[in-house]
């Protein structure tokens, strides 16, 4: 099978636009060694995807030369194309009772049973002596790659002042923010709501999910459908198992991230988590729903944004029509979450409440037309969004860019990487490092918010064309960072967690955003307070129990690219045991 006819079946406009307009094409035929990696990645994609799928081994291959056969990323992606062909229908299934039953694999759990299997360790980057956080060894990293030189890239930049092109821009705040909470809390409805009013979704399009849902004896779920259709974005390779949507006000950018399925948000809430400004948490004020909620989803949610580094919430607290807008009802909810979140840690002045119905819109864009809900004078959930301090962009910190996707990214640019620019600026023709790998690249293209651009800073979420690197070298969790201030490669750090299991000395893997590495808790420092973060004095604890904050050493078998302040994660046996930062 030539590679011509894989790559035209993943977008074939796209792809003739590129061959017209490119000078040089790479049309050659797979190789030996590429044809047997698609034999094995369609084995292992057929056995995660079951028998039933209805999907060729054509769309296999098509989907395992995109993403660099990643099986993962393929059956997500495969699935996610089977949702949106068929709308919903394989989401809820009406049962006897009247109640929504899901049937057949979500994608989270298609997601989740791909994450805990056990992959095999990446092969360790000859390196001598992995540096602990804080290691001076590190300098030598530093004087070995300036010495780098790319050849044969032909990559010319037009050495561009991205910081005064970024200010000369007029840019927007840009915000990314998580939307956590219970099960059924109304989460996607009232991001649909949200897209609506915004006019970022069509009425057409709105009508024809009516109609289809009103089929389907599920009116109201239109507006939540709504949501979905942003994972549209997912043909062109960006992000897979966290569904971006954009909207814009007059003041800013934001991107909403969430987990398709909108059930079970862990662990890919833990990538749409650790690149949030902010947290909506939507509670459903119905009566008994708060308070069950609050036992479930909605603590865990909210201690895991928490843990995460994430200091803001907006809690939308929805379906008031269901107690008739209750004021009472509002002000007994909102007391009770302001307790539970400034008990985890959260400051009161960073929390927001506001009342709305997200199946009407009330309060959502626009104020309450109901006028049993006039005892509310205070502004709708957009304006206390926009009214979030602009988010500080690491503007002149050294480049960081952590890898989502690793992707073919069209003829002319055979290794294209998404990510979110998290510190420092580039432009086309800059030289970058990928760790842990070590090895150096050309920016020859850069798409923001897929439109190319010349340039990009912190806080844009992105896409790189590579040059003059391997995909070998380059996986989702790299990092990606200047050649003169590399991440640091660890083996072993200070981390300071949140337990949601039984802590002890024990084996877990460590996620960070994409990356996921095998590891161990080898020590527990301490216990700290949860509120202020001090050492609570006494023995070195032999155990964390679940709810407590503890300072932790961590190994990992091979080095991993991590600094202070990252956002980590910790899983044993499929389950989250805690989340955390890093420390020194
Ligand atoms: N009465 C009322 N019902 C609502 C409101 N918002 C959502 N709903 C209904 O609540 C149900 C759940 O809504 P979703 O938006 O799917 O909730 P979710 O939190 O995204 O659910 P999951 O994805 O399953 O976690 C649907 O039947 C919605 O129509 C509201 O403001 N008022």
């Amino acid at each position: 099978m030539s590679r011509h006819k894989l790559v035209k079946a993943l977008d074939l406009d796209e792809e003739l636009d590129d061959f017209n307009g490119g000078a040089e094409s790479d049309y050659d035929e797979v190789s030996a060694g590429d044809r047997e990696q698609l034999r094995l990645g369609t084995i292992k994609v057929r056995e995660m995807l079951g028998d039933e799928s209805g999907i060729t081994n054509q769309e296999i291959e098509d989907s395992l030369w995109h993403y660099y056969y990643d099986a993962d990323k393929t059956v997500t992606y495969l699935l996610s194309q089977m949702s949106n062909s068929q709308p919903k229908k394989s989401k809820k299934k009406k049962t006897g009772d009247g109640k929504a039953k899901a049937i057949g694999p979500s994608p989270d759990d298609v997601v989740r049973k791909a994450q805990n299997t056990k992959k095999p360790a990446p092969k360790a980057v000859e390196q001598s002596a992995p540096p602990t956080i804080g290691d001076k060894s590190i300098n030598g990293i530093v004087q070995g790659v300036s010495e780098i030189t790319i050849e044969d890239t032909k990559v010319k930049g037009k050495n561009l002042d991205v910081l005064a092109e970024f200010k000369k821009s007029k840019p927007r705040n840009a915000a990314n923010f998580v939307v956590i909470g219970h099960v059924d809390a109304g989460k996607s409805t009232l991001m649909g709501r949200l897209l609506y009013d915004l006019k970022v979704v069509d009425p057409k399009t709105l009508d024809r999910y009516r109609k289809e849902s009103e089929r389907l004896g599920k009116g109201s779920f239109a507006l939540a459908w709504v949501l979905d259709q942003g994972t549209e974005e997912r043909n062109r390779g960006i992000t897979i198992d966290i569904a971006m949507n954009k909207f814009e006000t007059e003041k800013t950018s934001f991107t909403i991230l969430d987990a398709p399925g909108h059930r079970d948000f862990i662990p890919n809430m833990i990538a749409g988590a650790s690149q949030a400004d902010f947290a909506v948490l939507v509670i459903d004020a119905g009566t008994g729903n708060f308070e069950s909620g609050l036992k479930g989803q909605t603590k865990e949610h909210a201690l895991l944004v928490r843990s995460m580094g994430v200091q803001r919430v907006v809690i939308a607290i929805n379906k008031l029509d269901t107690v008739q807008w209750s004021q009472d009802r509002f002000d007994e909810i909102s007391q009770q979450i302001a307790a539970f979140l400034t008990s985890a840690g959260f400051l009161a002045k960073n929390l927001a409440f506001v009342p709305c119905v997200g199946l009407t819109g009330d309060n959502i864009v626009r104020k309450a037309d109901d006028p049993k809900a006039s005892w509310y004078t205070g502004p709708p959930l957009v304006s206390i969004l926009e009214s979030s301090e602009p988010v500080t962009r690491a503007l002149e910190k050294p480049l960081r860019l952590t890898v989502d996707d690793v992707f073919r990214g069209g003829v002319q640019n055979p290794l294209s990487v998404s990510g979110r620019l998290e510190a420092g600026s580039i432009q086309i023709g800059d030289t970058i490092l990928v760790m842990p790998a070590k090895e150096a690249g050309a920016i020859k293209g850069i798409e923001v918010d897929s439109e190319p651009s010349e340039w990009a800073v912190a806080g844009q979420n992105i896409i790189l064309h590579l040059a003059g690197i391997d995909a070998k070298y380059l996986k989702s969790g790299d990092v990606i960072c200047a050649p003169l201030a590399p991440i640091q490669c660890v083996t072993s750090f200070k981390a300071k967690v949140l337990a949601f299991e039984h802590i002890t000395p024990m084996h877990c893997e460590i996620h960070k955003g994409r990356l996921h590495a095998p590891g161990r808790i080898t020590q527990l420092i301490a216990q700290l307070d949860k509120a202020s973060g001090a050492m609570i004095k006494g023995k070195k604890p032999r155990l964390i129990k679940p709810g407590s904050v503890a300072r932790v050493l961590v190994e990992v078998d091979n080095p991993i690219p991590l600094e202070q302040g990252g956002r980590i994660i910790l899983r044993a046996g499929g389950v989250t045991i805690g989340a955390g930062l890093v420390e020194r």
